[in-house]
């Protein structure tokens, strides 16, 4: 770095410059920011981190990649709790061998994603670092007062959901390290699967919609995959779930990678994580209602399970029958059998 911190972060952070309004009475340039919500709201408040090694590799993700997945993976948790997401909050750690010019770009990834999704990056901090770059992103959204949509709200009789497609991810950043490997560029006809891992969109407005509806039940977001969350709300509602193999939604792109490459995609599904759906259940009387709500909004949405009395634990029906889904994915600190690569 050859600028100091402050005008670099004056430089990085030139996009929020003269935001005021909308509820924001102090921006960027103080000691804190100020604002407030809108009437009748509560806020919804998260954060996740992004670290060099652990989350992305220079062969992975570039620059603004990383900056636009940090905030979308927060934007995911607001979703998730059924929330209209508003502030953000940039907490950047640079380690040696970033440049100015990598954590402008960074930036640039950082406000895309909050401009896509109307939020306001309002503040952060500005450190170094010796080892590893690290992004944390504090996100700040608000929903209805009552209506953010919990984990432990599945009840049995409702039946279980997932938006978009699972397994992308996972399926993305398998082809990027194969790539990275072999020194190659990806493949054309495999750049939407890298897209699935760089770019994901987190289901705002499917979040939306539930909150806004009497019939929706449980919510979490596929940050680890989809066994560990549906784990979590078979836990946190004390429930069992059921989920049929063959409803689960895998892209055409990604079965076709799985069978070039002789791996299983349903793998990515359940265990490779970062695909930033939505998963939940909601009243199995209401499913046609639903079914017209998301696609009167354009967001695919698919049926996969039913939540049942028992045991708080997750089970699939396969061809070769029923077996116990185990609470296995993504887990910082859970040895190399939970899904760490
Ligand atoms: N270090 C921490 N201190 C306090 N609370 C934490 C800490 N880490 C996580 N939590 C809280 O624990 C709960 C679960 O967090 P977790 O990170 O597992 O969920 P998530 O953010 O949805 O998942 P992911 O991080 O995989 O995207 C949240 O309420 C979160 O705020
Ligand atoms: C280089 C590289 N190796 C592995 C992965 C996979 N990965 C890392 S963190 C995570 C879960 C979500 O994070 P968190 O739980 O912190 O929100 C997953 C699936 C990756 N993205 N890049
Ligand atoms: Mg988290
Ligand atoms: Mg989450
Ligand atoms: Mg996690």
């Amino acid at each position: 770095m050859t600028q100091d911190e402050f005008s670099l972060i004056r430089q990085w952070t030139s996009r929020s410059s003269g935001q005021h309004g909308d509820g924001l009475s102090v921006g960027i340039g103080d000691d804190a920011a100020v604002f407030s919500l809108s009437p009748g709201m509560e806020v919804v408040a998260c954060c996740d981190a992004m670290v060099e090694t652990v989350h992305f590799l220079r062969e992975t993700m570039n620059p603004s990649d990383i900056g636009y997945k940090a905030v979308m993976s927060n934007i995911s948790d607001v979703a998730a709790m059924g929330g209209l997401p508003r502030f953000a909050l940039i907490s950047v750690a640079v380690s040696p061998g970033w440049s100015a010019d990598d954590c402008q770009q960074i930036y640039e990834g950082i406000y895309d994603a909050c401009e896509a999704y109307g939020v306001r990056v309002i503040g952060g901090d500005t450190v170094s670092s010796p080892a590893a770059l690290t992004l944390s992103v504090t996100l700040l959204g608000e929903v209805e007062k009552g209506r953010a949509l919990r984990r432990s709200a599945a009840r049995p009789g409702q039946l279980v959901f997932v938006t978009g497609q699972v397994g992308g991810s996972a399926a993305g950043l398998d082809l990027l390290l194969r790539s990275a490997k072999k020194g190659e560029a990806v493949a054309e006809e495999w750049r939407p699967l890298a897209w699935f891992h760089q770019r994901p969109q987190a289901q705002v407005a499917a979040g939306r919609i539930l909150a806004a509806s009497p019939w929706a039940g449980a919510l979490n977001d596929v940050s680890d995959g989809l066994a560990s969350e549906l784990s979590e709300i078979a836990e946190a509602s004390g429930v069992r779930l059921v989920i049929d193999e063959r409803s689960i939604p895998v892209a055409n792109i990604t079965r076709a990678y799985a069978i070039e490459t002789d791996q299983d995609p349903l793998g990515w599904a359940l265990y490779g994580g970062e695909d930033y759906q939505l998963v939940g259940t909601l009243e199995a009387a209401e499913v046609k209602e639903a079914e017209l709500r998301f696609a009167e909004k354009g967001i695919p949405f698919t049926v996969i399970g039913r939540v049942e009395a028992g045991e708080p634990s997750v089970w699939m029906d396969r061809e070769q029958g029923r077996m116990k889904i185990a609470k296995a994915g993504y887990n910082h600190f859970g040895g190399a059998e939970a899904g760490k690569g």
